[in-house]
């Protein structure tokens, strides 16, 4: 894979390296079809400890449809997408979708200590810190109901703040966020992949790390009926 400057990219492992690499997801000749049509057939690559892949491609390429394919929410035709063995106290992957998937009926925090998976082990204070970070301290206790779209999304991501997770698979995440939000949100990717986090992620837009995601590519042009 490349990086955006067309290099081959090792992205994320540096000298000052904190953690031991490993693998957390083999695709091996995955294959996904819409209705009669294959998005694609064959697609191969590994996701590890310390790296970024942004997927890209046209829309209709199929990029949601691998990220929910990988989580289990949608079934691939064919291949296998294999996800490394976990800690108890870890969970994989979490996902946020393009739409952030807040309850407007709960509260900001009430969404996120009731999510099954961020929420699991996140305690009272850490849930309310990480409700601090993403400047929603003030709407605590409002139903999401009452926030903007890019409040919204900050419920979302502070999801991000309190999982035990060693990987991030994340649809759109900079959607109707302001630009603090989007330099904020490359910040925590950079630090989570530098601690040993995986991410994968698709982005229409450019994404300004200090090394450059690794670019995972689909394309319309590879889609055909069957
Ligand atoms: N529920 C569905 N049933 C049938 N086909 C679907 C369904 N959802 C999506 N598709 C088709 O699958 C293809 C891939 O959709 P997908 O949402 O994965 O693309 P994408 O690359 O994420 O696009 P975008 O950049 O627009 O978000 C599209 O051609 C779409 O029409």
């Amino acid at each position: 894979m490349k990086n955006e400057n067309g290099d081959e990219n090792n992205n994320q492992q540096t000298d000052s390296q904190r953690f031991v690499p490993r693998t957390i997801l083999t695709v091996t000749n995955l294959g996904i079809r819409r209705s009669e049509r294959w998005l694609f057939r064959d697609l191969n690559f590994e996701l590890k400890s310390g790296e970024v892949i942004q997927v890209v491609g046209e829309n209709g390429a199929g990029k949601t449809s691998l990220l929910r394919s990988l989580c289990g929410l949608l079934p691939y035709a064919r291949g296998e997408a294999k996800w490394a063995e976990i800690d108890e106290s870890e969970c994989l992957p979490l996902f946020l979708g393009h739409l952030p998937a807040v309850k407007p009926e709960l509260t900001v925090f009430e969404n996120l200590k009731f999510h099954p998976i961020a929420g699991e082990f996140a305690t009272e204070s850490q849930i309310e810190a990480a409700i601090e970070e993403v400047q929603l301290g003030f709407y605590l206790d409002t139903q999401a109901r009452y926030l903007s779209a890019g409040q919204v999304r900050r419920v979302g991501l502070a999801r991000l703040l309190i999982a035990q997770t060693p990987c991030w698979i994340l649809d759109e995440p900079f959607t109707s966020l302001d630009v603090d939000g989007c330099h904020w949100l490359e910040g925590k990717i950079d630090d989570f992949a530098k601690n040993g986090g995986c991410v994968l992620l698709t982005s229409h837009q450019s994404i300004h790390l200090p090394t450059p995601p690794k670019l995972l590519e689909l394309s319309n042009a590879e889609q055909f009926t069957c």
